[in-house]
């Protein structure tokens, strides 16, 4: 269970999140949606202690991320698929992940099942492609068989049997009891992947609900984000409206 109350982050005179409150319970897949700009990346940031707040506070299983006594037991988190060692395997890479958090070793095999990667275990990083790389982030949040976890665009660099992988193991997920939270842009596939939804627009919450009520009275799940959003979208291309 992730909880968030009050959370702000200003940057000098902006406000990227603006006094948000939620909770994101567990059992359900919970997408986490925003237009370009929203505080989406800079919420999940200060969920997992990467940045800090400038008032409120987030919690995971009630405590803050850095008072959490074993954090990858209890939170998975894929930020970005950066910090990854080219000249490393998949395998050995999971594993010095592991003995660096007093994880066993046989993690590494579970996580690299789980996600697809045991047939390329013993291939270098540095040839993985996007895709690849993407399911190694997924591993390494698997590797302690967190309650929580916390993917920021999971579905990014995935080609479609990627996708429907991803989807089935996030709902997978929910189904075992854990906490899931994805942030992404592809509505169509969150209308797929969730049961409950969190809209985000120039750092206020504007939605929290679950995604059929988010729909109803709209043609579709986009556009029922397009019209909720409308007003707060931050970068918008000239000429190019939203709805
Ligand atoms: N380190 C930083 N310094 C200054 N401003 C920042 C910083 N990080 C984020 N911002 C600003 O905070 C706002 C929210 O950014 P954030 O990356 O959280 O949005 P997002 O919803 O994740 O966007 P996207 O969908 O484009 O990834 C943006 O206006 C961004 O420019």
């Amino acid at each position: 269970m992730i909880e968030v109350q009050q959370l702000t982050k200003r940057y000098g005179g902006d406000t990227a999140v603006d006094g948000v409150t939620f909770a994101v319970e567990p059992g359900r897949v919970t997408g986490f949606l925003g237009p370009n700009g929203a505080g989406k990346s800079t919420t999940i940031r200060m969920m997992l202690a990467l940045t800090t707040p400038t008032s409120g506070r987030a919690t995971v299983n009630g405590r803050p991320y850095r008072s959490l006594p074993a954090p990858l037991r209890e939170v998975g988190a894929l930020v970005e698929a950066a910090g990854l060692h080219g000249g490393r395997t998949a395998y050995r890479h999971l594993c010095w992940l592991a003995a660096s958090n007093g994880l066993p070793r046989h993690r590494a095999t579970v996580a690299l099942e789980r996600t697809g990667l045991a047939s390329v275990a013993d291939r270098r990083i540095r040839g993985f492609s996007l895709g690849m790389r993407q399911r190694l982030g997924v591993a390494a949040a698997l590797l302690g068989d967190p309650s929580t976890l916390i993917l920021d665009e999971p579905v990014n660099g995935l080609d479609p049997e990627g996708v429907h992988w991803i989807r089935t193991l996030l709902r997978a997920l929910a189904a075992e009891g854990r906490t899931v939270l994805i942030s992404s842009h592809l509505i169509s596939e969150m209308a797929l992947t969730a049961d409950h939804l969190l809209v985000i627009g120039a750092g206020r919450l504007l939605a929290d609900t679950g995604v059929d009520e988010f729909t109803r009275g709209h043609a579709s799940l986009e556009a029922a984000y397009f019209a909720l959003t409308a007003d707060t979208t931050r970068y918008r291309g000239a000429g190019g409206s939203t709805r």
